[in-house]
């Protein structure tokens, strides 16, 4: 086996693989070097398996705002079941034979940089192997839970995003540190699925506090209606589990302290770069890598280096790490064909990724909000509308509660960010990453008319509340 290829990625997430096949189409060798599944968390213990999980969530509250509509209890073994299939059992056999069709060579092991260029693997068979890259590295490890250091906490051995999207069983009573998204989704999952009672300890004032204030108030109202407890404000200062695996007691900032059958901490990612070999290039263990829009190492003379995906911190989301693959991918092709200068580039980032948050209600964004509009500088006005009076949202089901936000740039009148709260929302969002992304005129935008009657009529009433 050649030990020598044009490039080396470390870390077959939906990121890695995306370079490999970028790089490969632009006529490299590649190989690719994966310790536990290829396919990485994404696949297997995070976006696949947690929306398998919401899914039939979902849809009980689609059916509970449909009169005529009733629905049974849901079948969570069934759930459960179905989530597997979606993991493929936890067998990467099917994206090993992809990676290999690339083709590509796929090394199972523990990859680490030993110096520029250098990559010695651990294999999984306790061998030892070295590659070498004639062009590059690209680092694609993603990220861990962060737990933060709160005394008993990692004693606790309580639940991350890992354990809760694997679970085999709902707890009885569930106690969530975080107001995030993974927060909100497995704490919608988990309740609907059965949880008898959901506390969701959250330090700030607020769910989903990156997004418009308005998103985390409708969810947190939507999560109020449905039982799950949320109470913000609220610091975890001890945890205690005598037994492994038994009941938890949280005692809180404030209040009688919590008992639990499970604690899920959600607070957050740290990259995975602790034992990754940074320090041999002259980098931080243990930080964020520091990209260029090429997707090339700051810190690192005459650039081999490369970093997508998670562990770049630009952008903690399979769709973006995939975008900066193939950016990356092209990039290290161009580069390595003379062209030096290849203008390929990530200006996604640069505009505000567009996210799905899959709660009920849903969540989803893309661009600036309008206080981050405004800290930035722009001339920005927001412009509000009500989804629920929009024809085709009422028609969706009973009560149908929703907002749409469009930010605009009053200089130069396009969008600078959407915000869309309310059931099934999610599908809207593409057209409005188009519009900030492509900074559609607004006075252009007029002329795309939305089909009746649909959600998309949303787009008619907010260019309407601008003033058109
Ligand atoms: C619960 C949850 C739900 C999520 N839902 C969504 C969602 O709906 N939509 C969305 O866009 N994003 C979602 N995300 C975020 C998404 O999972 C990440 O952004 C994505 O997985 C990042 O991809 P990646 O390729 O950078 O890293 P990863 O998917 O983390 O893959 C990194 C791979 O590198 C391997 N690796 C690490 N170190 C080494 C090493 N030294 N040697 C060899 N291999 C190594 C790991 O084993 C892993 O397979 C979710 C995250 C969580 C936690
Ligand atoms: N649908 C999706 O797109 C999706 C779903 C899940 C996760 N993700 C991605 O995964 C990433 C991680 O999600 P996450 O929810 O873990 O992180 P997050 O950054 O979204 O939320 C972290 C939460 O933990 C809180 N927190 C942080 N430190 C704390 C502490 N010491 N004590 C108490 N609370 C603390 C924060 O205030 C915040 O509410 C996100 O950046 C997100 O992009 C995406």
């Amino acid at each position: 086996m050649p030990d020598e290829f044009d490039v080396i990625v470390i870390g077959a997430g939906p990121a890695g693989e995306n370079v490999v096949d970028r790089a490969v189409r632009g006529g490299l060798t590649a190989a690719i070097v994966e310790e536990r599944l290829a396919g990485g968390e994404c696949a297997y213990w995070a976006c696949v398996p947690s929306k398998a999980l919401l899914r039939p969530v979902d849809l009980a509250g689609e059916v509970s705002r449909v009169p005529g509509l009733s629905l049974g209890e849901i079948d969570v073994a069934a759930v459960l079941a179905r989530r597997d299939e979606a993991v493929s059992r936890y067998d990467d056999g099917g994206q090993v034979r992809w990676i290999e069709g690339v083709p590509a060579e796929f090394v199972r092991g523990r990859g680490r940089l030993d110096g520029p260029k250098r990559v010695r693997v651990t294999l999984s068979d306790g061998g030892e192997r070295v590659l070498t890259a004639r062009q590059a590295v690209v680092l694609a490890t993603g990220s861990t839970a962060a737990v933060p250091p709160v005394p008993g906490l990692a004693e606790a051995k309580p639940w991350t995003s890992h354990e809760v999207t694997a679970a085999t069983a709902v707890p009885e009573r569930l106690a969530v540190i975080g107001g995030g998204v993974v927060a909100c989704e497995m704490a919608q999952a988990m309740h609907g699925l059965g949880a008898r009672t959901t506390t969701m300890l959250v330090r700030g004032g607020v769910l989903l506090g990156r997004m418009e204030p308005f998103a985390g108030e409708m969810v947190a109202e939507s999560f109020a209606e449905a039982g799950i407890d949320v109470r913000t404000n609220t610091g975890v200062v001890r945890v205690e589990r005598p037994e492994p695996g038994g009941k938890v007691t949280v005692h809180l900032s404030d209040g009688p302290p919590l008992e639990a059958d499970e604690l899920l901490v959600a607070t957050g990612r740290e990259p995975a770069t602790g034992d990754l070999g940074l320090s041999s290039v002259g980098l931080a263990d243990g930080a964020y890598v520091e990209v260029d829009d090429s997707m090339r190492a700051t810190g690192v003379p005459e650039g081999w280096l490369y970093a997508v995906g998670d562990v770049n911190g630009r952008a903690l989301l399979t769709h973006m790490g995939k975008y900066q693959a193939r950016v990356c991918g092209d990039v290290i092709a161009a580069r390595a064909g003379g062209d030096e200068l290849c203008a390929m580039r990530d200006l996604a980032d640069h505009y505000g990724a567009p996210q799905v948050v899959f709660t009920d209600p849903q969540v989803c964004a893309v661009g600036r909000t309008e206080e981050g509009a405004k800290k930035a500088g722009f001339h920005a006005r927001a412009v509000d509308y009500d989804l629920g009076s929009v024809t085709g949202a009422y028609l969706l089901g009973d009560g149908y509660r929703g907002r749409a936000r469009a930010v605009v740039d009053e200089d130069r009148r396009v969008l600078l960010g959407v915000t869309f709260v309310g059931p099934g929302v999610g599908e809207l969002l593409h057209a409005a990453t188009i519009a900030v992304t492509a900074e559609v005129p607004i006075d252009r935008l007029w002329h795309a008319v939305p089909s009746f009657p649909t959600v998309s009529e949303v787009w008619l009433r907010l260019l309407e509340a601008y003033g058109l």
